[in-house]
Parts: C-alpha cells; structure tokens; sequence
C-alpha cells in the first residue's frame, strides 16, 4: 500500500521525496505556493495581519437576519444568464483575498482541484465537475452580481442562528456581532433542534451557499453529495475541526465522507502545476452537458 501511494503520484506535490508525508493515502505537500504551511493563520507579517481584519469585518456582519436576506435576494436568480464555462471565464479576473494559499486567478485553483481529482478517482466524474464549479460563487464579487464585500462573499464558513463554535478562525471578533450576545441565537442549538440535518441550517452568506442555490434551482443532476460539498466546502469548523455534529443528520455523515476527500484535493492542489485549459476544455464541457441539461443557467 505505503509504495503504491509513494508512486501514485510523486511528480504531482513536488520534487522532495522527504517532503511529502502520507496522510491515508493521500500525498500531503509540507507548503503552500508560498513556501509557507497551509493555513496557517496565527502566523506574523502583513498578509496575514490583512487576512485577520478581513475576519474581523466578517465576524461582526454575518447575522442571523443578514443571512436571511442575502438568500431571498440570490434565490431570485434574476442577476445574469450564462453557462457554466462562461461563469468559469469570469473567474479568471477573481482573486481571493481571504485566501492564505494561493493568489492565482480562481479559474485556475478551479482547474487545479477538478484535475487533481480527476487523477486519483478518474471514474467519479461528478466529483471532477464539482471540482471545477465549487467556487463559481465568487462571482458575488463582480458588479453584475452585486459588487458584495469580500466579508459576505469569501473564508470559511459557520451556521449562524447558534452560538459560534470556538475552532471557527479568530473567533474572538464573535464579540462584536450582536447575534453573539442575542439570547435566541447564541445557545448550542439556537433556532435549530437535534440532528435537523444541514440543509435546514444557515449558514454564513458567500459563495459556497450561493452556488449550491444555483445549481439546485437550475436542476444540476449531480449527486446529493456534490451540492452537499459545494455548500460546506468552507466550513471548516465541521470537516476539519469536527464541530457542529449534533446538528447533522444521517445523510449529512455520509456526504461528509466526500467532502473530506474532496477537502484535501481542493487545499493541496493549490501546491501544483498551473493547467493547460485548452487542452481540457473538452472534457470539462462534456461533463457540463451531461450534469447541467440546461445550457444557460440562471444566476
Ligand atoms: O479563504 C478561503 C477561500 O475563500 C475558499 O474559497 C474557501 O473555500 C476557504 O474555506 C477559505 O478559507
Ligand atoms: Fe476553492
Ligand atoms: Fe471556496
């Protein structure tokens, strides 16, 4: 087992043999394009420093009613009509700044996830497409879609309507959001009951949520699991730090069995080479045909 995984993939995270650790067969890269460990969010120096006031701003906004609102705004879907691979196009002029990994154009980490993938589960097809489309959301910042703060569109994700649990990033700026001190959110369960399942639980408004509402209401054919990992892809309190467990529900545990899988393909990849787009265009638009029967979709 410990030699196939050495081979599986040794030109993919790097040169260093020594370098790279095993991690339940997955080749895990020390650091990220920066030479720096990934996440690493207590760390000194001015890109940090601008990553935790950004936290900060999100903190104190994400309420429970800010929340509502965005949702019944972007559910109208009556911002734009594209196709996937135009929203991909889009991207290439995002970056993201909340982002301590990677300061490529999103169309590139999207390229990068999908083709990772793509090479240790070459039949999951669906996971290869979710790959590319899961942060699509971040269109919310252009000004056709609203022009939203980086703070409502971008980092890790958390349920708001219940108290905020402590390994979410900078926790402490909790104290300047009023839900935090609101006796009907700040409870263990808050609005929500035991094992109500995730898709009944709001979560921080941004990109993940967003393009979970777009492919759901534009009638995507992938799998539960996809839009279960296009949602909670940034909620890293729950897939990594193993938080929010008793608001999950039975389907809940087995799509986040993906999401952990696709978790480490979509932080690692930001360590590996850029993507001839060209050159994989054509599969990624047969795999759009297949899952998206509608061309254009509405945003
Ligand atoms: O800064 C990043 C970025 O916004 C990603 O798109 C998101 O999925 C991560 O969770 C977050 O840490
Ligand atoms: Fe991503
Ligand atoms: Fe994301």
């Amino acid at each position: 087992m410990a030699t196939a995984v050495a081979n599986q993939a040794p030109h993919q995270f790097g040169k260093e043999a020594e370098e790279k650790k095993i991690n339940g067969g997955f080749v895990v890269p020390e650091t990220n394009s920066f030479g720096e460990t990934f996440r690493d969010y207590n760390a000194e120096g001015e890109k940090h420093a601008r990553v935790e006031n950004f936290y900060k701003i999100n903190h104190k906004n994400q309420t429970y009613d800010f929340v509502k609102k965005m949702r019944e705004e972007y559910i109208k879907m009556d911002k734009m009509e594209m196709s996937i691979w135009e929203c991909c196009e889009l991207l290439n002029d995002v970056v993201d700044e909340s982002d301590l990994d990677s300061d490529l154009p999103q169309m590139e980490h999207l390229l990068q996830t999908a083709e990772s993938i793509r090479k240790d589960y070459p039949d999951e097809d669906w996971l290869h497409l979710t790959g590319l489309i899961h942060d699509l959301g971040k269109v919310l910042l252009l000004p056709q879609f609203g022009g939203l703060p980086y703070w409502a569109v971008v980092g890790d994700t958390y349920p708001v309507g219940c108290a905020f649990d402590e390994s979410i990033l900078h926790h402490k700026y909790f104290k300047e959001n009023p839900d935090y001190h609101n006796p009907a959110y700040n409870t263990k369960y808050g609005v929500y009951s035991e094992n109500c399942g995730l898709d009944n639980v709001l979560m921080s408004w941004g990109h993940d949520d967003y393009m979970y509402l777009v492919a759901r209401e534009n009638k995507t054919t992938l799998p539960p699991a996809a839009l279960f990992i296009i949602r909670n892809h940034s909620f890293y309190p729950l897939h990594t730090g193993g938080a929010y467990r008793h608001l999950m529900n039975e389907e809940d545990h087995e799509n986040l069995k993906w999401l952990q899988i696709f978790n480490k393909y979509e932080l690692y990849s930001k360590a590996t080479e850029l993507i001839d787009v060209e050159k994989v265009k054509p599969y990624y638009l047969s795999l759009i045909e297949k899952y998206f029967p509608n061309k254009k979709l509405k945003w």
